[in-house]
C-alpha cells in the first residue's frame, strides 16, 4: 500500500469539513433546482415545492438507463481514434498517451440518437425522468469514487495526485486520490470529464426541446438559443479535446468524489437548468433581442476561444508562427509565460470568455427569474475559485517570473475591474 504522500500540500475547500459540507451540499443543490425548474413560482433562493419520497427517486429502470449510456459512451471511447495525443510530462518523466475522438464520439451518438427517435424512440419522455436520472447519476459517481478511492490504495506514489493525500478519508475520497487511474489504456478520469456528462447535457436539452415542440407545436426562440449555445460549446470542447490535457483537473486534481459527481451528475443534470426553466416557464422573445444575444455569445466564444487556443498552440510549440511574435517572460522551470495577445490583456482572459457565454446562455430565460441565472453565479463563483488555486500553484511553479508577470498584467479576470 503506497503511504500518504502531499501531506504537506495545503488543504483546499475548507480542509475536510468543507469537503464533507460539499459533499452533501452538491447533490442537494442538484435536486433543489430540478424541483424547483418545474415548480410555478422558479424561485431559487425559496424552498422546493415538495420533497421527493424515495419512490419518486429511486428506479431501476433510470440506473439501467445511465449504466447503458455509460457504456455507450466508454464502447465509443474504445473505438480506432483519428489521434491519438501526449498528455504532460508526470513525475516519474513519462507520458500517459490518450484517444482524440470526441467529436467522433458526438457524432456517433447523435446519429444512434437519430435513428432511434426515427424508430420510436420516446426522447421527450426523458423530462419526466430527470429526477430518478439524477439520483441513479449520483449513486454511480458514489460508487465511482469509492471504486477510485481503493484502487489508489495499490498505486505507486508516483501516480499519486498532489492533492487529495492528506491521509484524511473524507478529504481524500472527495478530492481524489490517484491523479490518472487507468485500467490498460482506459482513462477513467479523461474519459469522464469530456464524455458523458457533456453529450449528456447536450441530449437532455434536445429531450427539453422536443418535448416544449410537442407540448406548444413548435421550440420557442429562447429553447433554440439555449440550445445552439450550448451544443456549440459542447462541440467545441470535443472538437479541442486535445487542450483539455492542459486544464488543471488533468494536470494537478487527483480522480474523487467532486469530480466524478461533477462530470457524472452536476454537469447534465444543472448546466442544463436554462432549458429545462424554458420547457415550464416559456418567455417570449423577438429577434432583435435573440440577435443581441447571440452577438454576446458570439463574443464570449471569440475570447474564450482565442484564448485556449493561443495558450496550448504556445504550450505545444513556442516558435508556431502563430504565437512566436507575442511576447514572453523567462522563468526558473525553462518554460515562458505569455506576456501579450489574450494573455496579456488579463491573468485568466479564457475565464472571462467563458463568463461572458454563462450570461449568454441565460439571458434567452429573461429578467424576472434569479433561477436561469443560477449557472452565471455558479460558475463566477467557481472561477474565482479556480483562479485563486491557480495562482497559488503558478506562484509555488514559477516564483519571481510569476511576481513580475502579475506586475506586467495586474488585473485577473475582469480587465480594470477584477
Ligand atoms: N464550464 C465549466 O464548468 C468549466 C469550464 N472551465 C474552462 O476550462 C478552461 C481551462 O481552465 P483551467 O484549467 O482552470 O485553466 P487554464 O486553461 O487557464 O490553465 C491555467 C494554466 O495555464 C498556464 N498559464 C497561465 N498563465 C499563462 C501565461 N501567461 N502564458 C502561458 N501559460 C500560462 C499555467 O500552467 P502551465 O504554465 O503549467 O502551462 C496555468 O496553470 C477555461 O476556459 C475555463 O473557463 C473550467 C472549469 C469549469
Ligand atoms: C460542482 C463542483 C464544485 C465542481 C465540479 C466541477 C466540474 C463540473 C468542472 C471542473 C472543470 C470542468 C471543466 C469542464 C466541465 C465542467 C468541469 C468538469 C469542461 C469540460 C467544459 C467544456 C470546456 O470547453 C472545457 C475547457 C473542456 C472544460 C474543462 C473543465
Amino acid at each position: 500500500m503506497a503511504p500518504p504522500q502531499g501531506s504537506r500540500a495545503p488543504l483546499e475547500f475548507g480542509g475536510p469539513l468543507g469537503a464533507a459540507a460539499l459533499m452533501l451540499l452538491l447533490p442537494v443543490t442538484m435536486f433543489h433546482l430540478l424541483l424547483v425548474a418545474r415548480s410555478g413560482p422558479a424561485r431559487l433562493l425559496g424552498p422546493p415545492p415538495y420533497l421527493p419520497g424515495l419512490e419518486e427517486l429511486w428506479s431501476p429502470w433510470a440506473l439501467l438507463l445511465c449504466l447503458t449510456w455509460l457504456g455507450l459512451q466508454a464502447a465509443l471511447y474504445l473505438l480506432p481514434a483519428r489521434k491519438v495525443a501526449e498528455g504532460q510530462e508526470l513525475k516519474d518523466k513519462s507520458r500517459l498517451r490518450y484517444p482524440i475522438n470526441g467529436f467522433q464520439a458526438l457524432v456517433l451518438t447523435a446519429l444512434l440518437v437519430g435513428l432511434g427517435v426515427s424508430a420510436g424512440l420516446p426522447l421527450s419522455a426523458l423530462p419526466e425522468m430527470l429526477l430518478p436520472l439524477a439520483f441513479a447519476a449520483t449513486l454511480i459517481a458514489f460508487i465511482f469514487s469509492l471504486l477510485l478511492y481503493l484502487k489508489a490504495l495499490l498505486a505507486p506514489a508516483s501516480a499519486l495526485a498532489p492533492g487529495g493525500n492528506s491521509g484524511n478519508l473524507i478529504y481524500d475520497f472527495f478530492l481524489g486520490r490517484e491523479l490518472n487511474p487507468r485500467i490498460c489504456s482506459f482513462d477513467f478520469k479523461y474519459f469522464c470529464e469530456l464524455r458523458p456528462g457533456l453529450i449528456g447535457w447536450v441530449l437532455i436539452n434536445l429531450a427539453l426541446l422536443i418535448q416544449e415542440a410537442e407540448l406548444r407545436g413548435s421550440p420557442s426562440l429562447a429553447m433554440w438559443l439555449v440550445n445552439g449555445f450550448q451544443l456549440l460549446y459542447v462541440g467545441d470542447a470535443l472538437w479541442y479535446e486535445e487542450a483539455v490535457l492542459t486544464t488543471m483537473d488533468i494536470i494537478h486534481d487527483g480522480f474523487g468524489f467532486m469530480l466524478a459527481f461533477g462530470d457524472l451528475a452536476w454537469v447534465p443534470f444543472t448546466y442544463s437548468l436554462q432549458a429545462q426553466f424554458l420547457l415550464y416557464h416559456p418567455q417570449p422573445l423577438g429577434w432583435p433581442l435573440a440577435s443581441f444575444i447571440c452577438l454576446i455569445n458570439a463574443v464570449g466564444y471569440y475570447i474564450f476561444r482565442g484564448a485556449n487556443s493561443q495558450k496550448n498552440t504556445f504550450r505545444k510549440n513556442p516558435s508556431d508562427p502563430r504565437v512566436a511574435d507575442l511576447e514572453t517572460i523567462s522563468t526558473a522551470t525553462g518554460r515562458r509565460l505569455l506576456v501579450s495577445g489574450w494573455w496579456g490583456m488579463v491573468r485568466h482572459p479564457n475565464y472571462l470568455g467563458d463568463l461572458i457565454m454563462a450570461l449568454a446562455w441565460s439571458l434567452p430565460c429573461g429578467v424576472f427569474h434569479l433561477l436561469p441565472y443560477f449557472y452565471f453565479l455558479y460558475f463566477t463563483a467557481l472561477l474565482v475559485h479556480r483562479e485563486d488555486r491557480d495562482e497559488r500553484q503558478c506562484r509555488q511553479k514559477y516564483g519571481l517570473a510569476w511576481h513580475e508577470y502579475c506586475r506586467r498584467v495586474p488585473y485577473r479576470i475582469v480587465p480594470y475591474v477584477y
